[in-house]
């Protein structure tokens, strides 16, 4: 049985259906990707498994339980561990306190003590911050503030990992260390799910990928799969190769950016 099991869920608003019938899985030692268009559902999904918004239908299964009832607090305690969107650290404090605070938050009395096995240095160091450890956090640059969020949330020892959108912000090189240091982080066990943008990113390093639009998952797979799926292409492009095939108009920019 898979770590995480996302079963059946459906999620309202209203007369929105954010989420329909989606069913995926997340597993340890794997990064999974769960990618879609804007307003595909991928947020919606990432509050449900974290337990900030109730499903209208559904279940969530973590690491054999059923946890759709359990608060986001319970989750965060089994391993649950999630980046946001939005960064989240707090900007008075140096970027080696908030690694420190997160710690402490989630560690409980053998963090408070000093008495943890997690090295907060060790860690800066891991996500390549450590040159930042004593700045502000509200001073440093965005793709700077993004490892930190990743560092922060690593102090809580996470056994599920869910990142939202990690590498925005983040230049070139900082995306091939973030992509070699998820890699890194599942071969020690750690199931990481991803909702990310960068598709170089998304196709380089998951080994399996679900694919969300209008709420609905409409392809999983490996990489090389998902990028040749017709449903995938039309998805993103409203446009497939199979159309191209058939002599169909296309906006061949975009196809380039989510295809090559
Ligand atoms: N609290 C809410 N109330 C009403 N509608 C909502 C709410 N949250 C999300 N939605 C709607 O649900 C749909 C899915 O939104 P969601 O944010 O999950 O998509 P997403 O795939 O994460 O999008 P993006 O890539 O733009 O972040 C959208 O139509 C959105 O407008």
């Amino acid at each position: 049985m898979a770590l995480l099991e996302v079963d059946d869920v459906v999620v309202r608003f209203g007369g929105v259906t954010a989420v329909n019938r989606a069913t995926f899985t997340a597993d340890r030692g794997q990064i999974t990707g769960l990618i879609g268009p804007n307003g595909a559902g991928k947020t919606t999904c990432f509050n449900v498994i974290t337990g900030l918004q109730r499903p209208t239908k559904g279940k969530v299964r973590y690491r054999e339980r059923d946890v759709t009832g359990w608060p986001v607090h319970k989750r965060a305690k089994h391993g649950v561990g999630r980046t946001f969107q939005r960064l989240e650290a707090f900007g008075s404090l140096s970027v080696r306190d908030n690694v420190r605070v997160a710690h402490e938050i989630h560690g409980g009395p053998l963090a408070w003590f000093g008495r943890s096995r997690t090295n907060i240095e060790a860690l800066l160091d891991r996500v390549g911050i450590r040159d930042y450890a004593d700045e502000r956090a509200d001073s440093i640059p965005t793709g700077t503030a993004r490892l930190l969020e990743l560092a922060r949330c690593l102090a809580s020892d996470p056994k599920l990992l869910l990142l939202d959108e990690p590498s925005s912000g983040l230049d070139e090189t900082e995306t091939d260390a973030f992509g070699e240091l998820l890699v890194e982080l599942a071969a020690e066990g750690c199931a990481v799910l991803m909702v990310e943008h960068d598709m170089d990113l998304v196709m380089g390093v998951c080994d399996e990928i679900h694919v969300l639009d209008f709420g609905e998952i409409i392809a999983s797979g490996a990489p090389a799969a998902i990028r040749s799926d017709p449903k995938v292409q039309r998805a993103y492009l409203g446009y497939s190769d199979d159309d191209a095939d058939a002599g169909r108009d296309s906006d061949t920019s975009v196809i380039e950016a989510v295809t090559s």
